[in-house]
């Protein structure tokens, strides 16, 4: 069968979006079909597979599957991409709208040049900070405890982690320069560490100044991206946890792929802004599983 797609890009974080309107997949097939889609040779090449759906308590719904097919609850890129396909292709027509994630619905809003949409904002809700909403475990088992700046140890190296959880797991290491991040080692080390039962997504920061931090990324189930949106909220929450940058300001996150707006306001909502981009259309020869 030939499943019609759209490549889209986030700051470089692609994916294939499937427009769930109109092409009906059935659920044993799509962590086989993101695998497929994402090889870059035997398939499209992207980071992993996106599905934009109608929604029962939202205008539209996102569902988000990693490059090794595994689904996550929360991807601040697709966000920005669905929330521009959706209104691209007329399925919303208000320029601000609700978005349904499995982590939750948050409100985004298009801006545009000529008919297409460019920027997005979105509204990403309030970060879960307690372990074991994260979920992240101690050595003794649980624990409801705020983890921030605490002791971890990566093989025989003692690190520093903050934990936050934007729908999904992040931890963040801070570094002195992020040419230098050690992330090819401990990325994939930490990513299925035993600590951490659904595994978390593994981020390196950079504090250049009280507005400004760099950032990298070893994203569970689909390693090194360009750019993770989830990740660089949780990068500015940590940030303000750990007094590196202010609350209630804007931050820009430097990404490998670009620039990302985001700001954790006295609401304890986090916002998030930044570009959403077509690469292309076309048709995926699917045999099925
Ligand atoms: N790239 C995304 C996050 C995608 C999901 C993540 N790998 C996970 O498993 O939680 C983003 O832009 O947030």
């Amino acid at each position: 069968m030939n499943i019609p797609y759209t490549k889209m890009h986030g700051l470089g974080n692609s994916y294939i979006y499937i427009d769930g309107y109109q092409t009906n997949l059935s659920e044993s097939e799509l962590p086989k079909l993101a695998q497929a889609v994402s090889n870059v040779n035997t398939g499209i090449g992207s980071d992993g597979l996106i599905l934009m759906l109608p929604s029962q308590v939202a205008d539209v719904r996102m569902r988000i599957f990693n490059k090794d097919g595994s689904e996550a609850m929360n991807c601040g890129n697709g966000l920005r991409c669905v929330a521009k396909l959706a209104y691209d292709l007329g399925y919303v027509t208000k320029k601000q709208f609700k978005i349904e994630a499995k982590s939750g619905v948050v409100e985004a809003e298009v801006e545009l040049v000529g008919d297409a949409v460019n920027q997005v904002t979105v509204d990403m809700g309030k970060p879960e900070l307690n372990r074991s909403k994260i979920p992240m475990l101690t050595l003794s088992g649980d624990g409801d405890e705020k983890v921030i700046n605490e002791p971890f140890l990566v093989g025989e190296e003692n690190l520093h982690v903050t934990a936050v959880s934007m729908g999904n797991p992040h931890i963040i290491f801070y570094v002195d320069d992020i040419g230098e991040a050690p992330i090819h080692s401990v990325g994939p080390k930490v990513t299925n560490d035993p600590r951490f039962p659904e595994g978390v997504n593994v981020e390196f920061v950079e504090v250049l100044n009280q507005k400004e931090i760099n950032f990298r990324v070893w994203e569970r189930g689909s390693g090194i991206t360009q750019a993770c949106g989830t990740g660089a909220c949780a990068a500015v929450v940590s940030s303000v946890l750990n007094n590196f940058v202010e609350r209630n300001q804007e931050v820009i996150v430097h990404l490998d792929g670009g620039d990302l707006i985001i700001s954790w306001v006295h609401s304890g909502h986090v916002m998030m802004k930044g570009p959403a981009v077509t690469i292309t259309k076309g048709e995926f020869y699917w045999q099925g599983v």
